[in-house]
């Protein structure tokens, strides 16, 4: 039976040498915001429904939106959202062939969405304290 792979392959296995472009860390972040947002909705869902039980419940609802776990809770999911949501336009602007799909364009557009993102997320702070 012939050979059908070489033996002296390159392998790195040392995890603190190994460098990910840009375009793997946005992909990356953009399967991590997506997990967050999916538990995100059932958190939200619960304070909209404890807001919505009774006069009681709202001002329950209320009063925890008040304390700073819970803002900085919030702020991390808008983060995440507001991540999730620019890096998904991006990848539906390459899907529609808008964006070209080179690794340039990819460096390139992986970091303008970390720039709106850092914006977005500043933002979301200043309307929440
Ligand atoms: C509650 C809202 C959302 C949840 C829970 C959610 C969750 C997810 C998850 C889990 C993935 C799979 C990621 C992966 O396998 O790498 C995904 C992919 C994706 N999401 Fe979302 N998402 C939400 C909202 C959005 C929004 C608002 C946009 C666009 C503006 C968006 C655009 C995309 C796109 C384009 C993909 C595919 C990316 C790819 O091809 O790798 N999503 N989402």
């Amino acid at each position: 039976m012939g050979k059908t792979v070489k033996k002296q392959r390159p392998i790195n296995l040392d995890l603190q040498t190994i460098r990910f472009p840009v375009t793997a860390i946005a992909s990356i972040l953009h399967r991590i915001t997506g997990v967050i947002m999916f538990v995100a909705v059932g958190i939200l869902l619960w304070i909209l429904g404890l807001s919505l039980s009774s006069a009681d419940g709202f001002s329950q609802a209320a009063a925890m939106m008040d304390s700073f776990i819970v803002k900085f809770i919030i702020w991390g999911i808008l983060t995440a959202l507001a991540y999730h949501a620019v890096g998904g336009i991006r990848h539906m602007l390459m899907d529609f062939g808008y964006l070209d799909e080179t690794f340039a364009m990819g460096k390139m557009t992986a970091n303008v969405t970390f720039v709106i993102t850092v914006v977005l997320s500043i933002l979301a702070g200043v309307l929440l304290w």
